[in-house]
């Protein structure tokens, strides 16, 4: 008899959720199952030329009346339904609850931090206790998730309909929770005002949005953080999860922008949030900042050094020794799963496929910490993983 091996966590819909696009047009009753606690809002934005309808979702009772508030097309919300009806019991959303946006000592000592007064970066967070490498800090429900098209990194490219969306968010839920976090502007929209200081990417239905998620919005960014924030799409949760131990009293603070780009670029990629960066390394004096970006730039050469026809396995080595090195020393842990799964498949075509297997065994670890296991990224390093254990197998 066939035995099989065990899947691996899969990517579909769960039995018996057939989701079906839900919106103003659609009869009442198909509402029944949903999560939506109010009757979707639609509408066209044709001021950007859209012939694509648009909706805001509501559902007040989402993680425990915090509330969520949704705005995308009818496909992708029929897609979070499941979700949104079934939060995850995220250990950590329950604490987040906190009165006032005050965590009492007995929360605090559960969870491992407290929000505090940061100087020069207004409120941010502390470590109360010493936090393991991979460690997850915190678990974040949404609080609003919003479409790209409404919400374009420029500006003017923003469709004039959505100030109709944009106030009807107000209010749902503990809107408290929303309307305390930090605005690095004062446009015609409060909620627009604070999704744009603090929401970060997030990918549902294969569109772009952005998820505001007001427990991790306190985190402030460091260009050499310790924490990296992790979506993942089955629980709609945002975790932000240890890239080194932390120290009680230590601030925890996550890049807002990606990692492992030198001081201009990195200035350049901050500008768009709106705030002189302060952190450790913007501050640091120059000759360090330099250094740090002499390796960064060296990182680049080296990895397509590695690539280059006709490298010599002796060179390859060397390389990668150096790259690792260097990736040590700039601490890019939540690069590590990507540059492996690419040294997996340059020593595979150097005829090396132990080292191949090697690096497909330690770098999906760090994809799994540090990407969606469930997303594409952690789906296609596993099949590769399995398609190398096979072959060894069958030698
Ligand atoms: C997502 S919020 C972070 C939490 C915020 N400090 C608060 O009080 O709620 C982003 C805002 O925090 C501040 N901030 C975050 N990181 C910073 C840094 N490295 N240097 C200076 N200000 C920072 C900026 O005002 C920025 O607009």
């Amino acid at each position: 008899q066939q035995t099989q091996s065990p899947l691996p966590l899969h990517p579909f819909t769960p039995p018996g959720t057939c989701p079906i696009p839900f919106d103003d047009d659609s009869p009442a009753s198909e509402a029944a199952g949903l999560p939506w606690t109010s009757a979707p809002y639609c509408l066209t934005p044709r001021s950007v030329g859209s012939a694509q309808k648009f909706c805001l979702y509501t559902a007040a009772a989402y993680n425990l009346g915090a509330g969520l508030s949704v705005l995308t097309t009818p496909d992708a919300a029929a897609s979070l339904a499941a979700a949104v009806a079934d939060p995850s019991p995220a250990w950590h959303a329950r604490d987040h609850l906190a009165v006032g946006g005050v965590l009492g000592r007995e929360q605090e000592a559960r969870v491992g931090y407290k929000v505090v007064n940061v100087r020069g970066k207004g409120m941010g967070v502390v470590a109360t206790r010493l936090i393991k490498k991979f460690e997850t800090v915190m678990v974040s429900l949404p609080a609003v998730l919003v479409d790209n098209e409404f919400l374009p990194a420029e500006e003017e490219e923003a469709p004039a309909e959505g100030a109709k969306f944009w106030k009807r968010v107000e209010g749902v839920g503990d809107w408290a929770r929303v309307d305390r976090l930090a605005r690095s502007r004062e446009g015609a929209n409060v909620v627009e005002d604070v999704v744009r200081t603090n929401a970060f990417g997030v990918r549902v239905l294969d569109r772009e949005g952005k998820g505001l998620y007001p427990e991790i919005a306190r985190l402030n960014h460091a260009c050499d953080p310790n924490a990296f924030p992790r979506f993942t799409r089955s629980d709609l949760a945002m975790r932000a999860v240890a890239t080194r131990d932390i120290l009680p009293g230590e601030e925890i603070t996550i890049s807002y922008i990606p990692l492992g780009m030198p001081t201009t670029h990195r200035l350049r990629s901050l500008a768009n949030w709106g705030f002189n960066c302060t952190c450790a390394l913007c501050t640091a004096p120059a000759a360090a900042r330099d250094a740090s970006d002499a390796r960064r730039h060296r990182l680049v050469e080296v990895y397509y050094a590695m690539q280059e026809e006709g490298v010599s396995y002796a060179d390859l080595v060397e390389l990668t020794r150096e790259f690792v090195e260097t990736v040590e020393v700039e601490r890019l842990d939540t690069k590590v799963g990507e540059y492996y799964q690419a040294f997996m498949r340059i020593y595979y075509n150097a005829g090396d496929a132990e080292s191949a297997l090697k690096y497909a065994r330690l770098g999906l670890k760090y994809a799994e910490a540090f990407a969606d296991p469930e997303g594409g990224f952690c789906q296609g390093f596993r099949a590769d993983l399995r398609f190398l254990e096979a072959q060894r197998k069958s030698k």
